[in-house]
């Protein structure tokens, strides 16, 4: 990257005004030096739609004020003397991946209380009901759940609320709420469920954190199911899938946990027995935001 200053700087101050246009028509100016990083990000966001999101912090009224803006909201600049920065040295349209973070941890529950899980499961094998979504396509989710489970949930969220504090770290979230939704489901042969988010409706814009806890008969008489997690790119303004992606495999006894914005889906899964109590098992659900 380079650029060019038509006019003045005679005297040596490599500066620069730039009057920033923002969206709604407000306007401010700011004098930048030719060397500050954030006269790139502000022309590279004229100029690409996509690239990632930064937080821009520009002095303003003579040092007297600072103009904190995300990048995005840039809509045009005004420089004096007249500036041309050649940006053709990169490809401005790849938008920036972010590679989801998951955080996996094996041998969740001790495993008296494992087994308690699964026979619990089977024992109410008659409570669980097909699963809808909020879509309106019929095929986009194919499993069973069980909302009500009280004798198993409270505890599941104790060790939950316990391993918070790891996880935040891990994943790099802020402290989140006590409110912890969970339930129970039972995926079984030709199961699935295609890709979404968990958020993404308003009765489901409080969840900040999904996790999934697995279990299963053994020996395991099922295959597939793997959950896989999208990296993000921003598009317009939202989060879309990148092409690459991550795998978890559900193993007895583990739990994961992920930004619940994440694009993910379940791969279809094989159980030939087509037995219920041969499935694949999660308790699943939500951490909520504060
Ligand atoms: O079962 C899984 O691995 C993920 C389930 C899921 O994505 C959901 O219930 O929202
Ligand atoms: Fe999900």
């Amino acid at each position: 990257m380079t650029q060019t200053v038509d006019d003045g700087n005679a005297d040596g101050a490599e500066t620069v005004r730039i009057t920033v246009l923002l969206e709604g028509g407000h306007r401010e100016t700011v004098t930048v030096s030719l060397q500050d990083p954030q006269l790139e990000i502000l022309m590279r966001q004229l100029g690409a739609p996509d690239p990632g999101l930064r937080l821009l912090q520009l002095p303003v009224r003579e040092g007297q004020a600072m103009l904190a803006v995300r990048s995005d909201r840039i809509v045009g600049v005004v420089s004096e003397p007249p500036m041309h920065m050649d940006l053709s040295d990169e490809p401005l349209a790849a938008p920036a991946v972010e590679v989801s973070k998951v955080f996996v941890k094996d041998d969740f529950l001790p495993s008296e209380q494992l087994k308690r899980v699964y026979a619990y499961a089977l024992k109410n094998a008659g409570r669980f009901v097909e699963t809808s979504t909020s879509s309106t396509d019929r095929d986009y989710r194919q499993s069973e759940v069980l909302f009500d489970f009280p004798e198993i949930a409270e505890d599941i969220r104790t060790r939950i609320r316990k391993l918070l504090p790891e996880v935040h770290a891990a994943l790099g979230c802020a402290p989140l709420s006590s409110t912890i939704e969970v339930q129970m489901t039972a995926h079984n042969d030709g199961n699935y469920y295609k890709v979404h988010n968990d958020n993404g409706s308003e009765d489901t814009a409080r969840r900040e954190l999904t996790f999934v806890y697995y279990f299963h008969g053994k020996p395991k008489k099922f295959t597939g199911g793997e959950l896989r997690v999208f990296d993000s790119v921003i598009r317009e303004r939202r989060y879309v899938a990148a092409e690459s992606s991550q795998l978890v495999t559900p193993d007895d006894n583990r739990i994961v946990f992920f930004l619940s914005r994440y694009l993910h889906e379940v791969q279809e899964i094989r159980c030939p027995s087509h037995r219920f109590e041969d499935g694949r098992f999660t308790i699943n659900g939500w951490v909520h935001q504060l």
